[in-house]
């Protein structure tokens, strides 16, 4: 009998690509035959080529930025270009279904999906839709969220609520190991800096403005974004890294708090672990705001606390980590209400039910 294939497509940042890292394996185990598009440069490329069984094919894609440049000019070429790239990658591969996670590479692909009649389904894992998916939802068959209230935003008929998909290995991670790696002791309370998957310059310099002050009451790991690491703070208590990749779910057992961006991925992992959380999400001047709206979401369901980006400073920022401590019972205790054990599950069914 011929096997099925599904075609995934997402990227930019790795928060587009990761919900597709948790599918990948499940759709594997089915014995589906697994395609990606992405770019030829993105972090999803790094991400997904080194998986086994996967084939990946790098489109051309434009960029869709919120500020004027001389390159907007060129990206609907980027983009017509990368979609017929796409309806070849299509025709050569005959998908019975394409699942997209969003971000800019992902359009091309959602118009040659409806060129070719291959149905497709979108996840959106923000609060408000991203402008790829909101260009991409006219050629989808179902429209994924993450966030209940999301609904409000998307077209009825195609929208289900799913909740968050958390890849399965993070729920497996030893705290001993987490610790080991990062060659720290455990006698403080960890404390997980992670700026979002490209790590976040404002947190990188609050905190280690701050260092030694936090070092009296924490054991630190540093999670900074590529290129964003500084060897001159190296010290002990204090362990900085680039990005993690086999590691993270021992890294997450390790950690006892965390100071964080507002990604939607990282925030639902973070609930899902029973990890407090304080956020600084990403302001509107580097944004749509879609950080903004998550971690205020958080914060009224009291899983997470929250410091504006423009209050961040050192002073403040040890003002509000004294809080979490104060409050992270009550955080544990709000989230040990929510369950987000079958997403994962849901998403393949549905996915499973839209093929063809
Ligand atoms: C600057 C930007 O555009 N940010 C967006 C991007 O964030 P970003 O790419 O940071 O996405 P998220 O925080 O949602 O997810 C990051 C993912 O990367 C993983 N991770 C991170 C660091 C690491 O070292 N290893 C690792 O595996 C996290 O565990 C998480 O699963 O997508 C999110 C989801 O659409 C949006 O909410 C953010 O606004």
């Amino acid at each position: 009998m011929k096997r099925k294939r599904i075609l995934f497509t997402g990227g930019g940042t790795a928060g587009h690509v990761i919900v597709n890292l948790a599918l990948i394996p499940v759709f594997q185990e089915k014995g589906w035959e697994i395609d990606y598009i992405g770019s030829k440069n993105g972090i999803e490329k790094d991400l997904v080529q080194q998986l086994e069984g996967v084939t990946y094919h790098a489109v051309s894609t434009g960029k869709l930025r919120r500020y004027m440049s001389k390159e907007n000019l060129k990206d609907p070429f980027k983009v017509l270009k990368g979609t017929m790239q796409s309806c070849n990658i299509i025709r050569k591969r005959k998908p019975s279904v394409i699942f997209s996670k969003g971000g800019f590479v992902s359009v091309p692909v959602m118009i040659a999906s409806k060129l070719l009649r291959v149905p497709a389904v979108i996840h959106e894992s923000d609060y408000t839709p991203g402008l790829a998916n909101k260009i991409a939802i006219p050629f989808s068959r179902k429209v994924l969220a993450t966030f209940e209230e999301t609904l409000r935003y998307l077209p009825e008929k195609k929208a289900e609520y799913v909740g968050a998909v958390i890849r399965k290995e993070l729920f497996s991670g030893e705290k001993a190991k987490g610790l080991a790696f990062a060659g720290l002791e455990g006698k403080r309370p960890v404390l997980l800096v992670m700026g979002g998957s490209g790590g976040s310059e404002k947190i990188n310099s609050a905190i280690r403005e701050g260092l030694d002050r936090l070092l009296e009451t924490y054991e630190i790991i540093h999670i900074c974004g590529k290129g964003k690491m500084a060897p001159e703070f190296d010290c002990p208590g204090y362990r900085q890294f680039e990005y993690v990749q086999d590691e993270l779910k021992d890294i997450f057992a390790a950690t006892d708090y965390v100071l964080s961006r507002a990604g939607s991925n990282a925030i639902f992992e973070f609930l899902a672990l029973r990890i407090p959380m304080l956020l600084v999400p990403l302001g509107l001047n580097a944004s749509r705001g879609d950080q903004i709206v998550n971690a205020k979401s958080f914060a009224e369901k009291r899983y997470a606390r929250v410091l504006d980006e423009d209050q961040l400073t050192t002073e403040t920022l040890a003002e509000e980590l004294e809080q979490l401590k104060e409050y992270g019972p009550i955080m544990v205790d709000q989230m040990r209400q929510t369950n987000a054990s079958d997403s994962l599950q849901k998403v393949v069914s549905i996915i499973e039910n839209t093929s063809k």
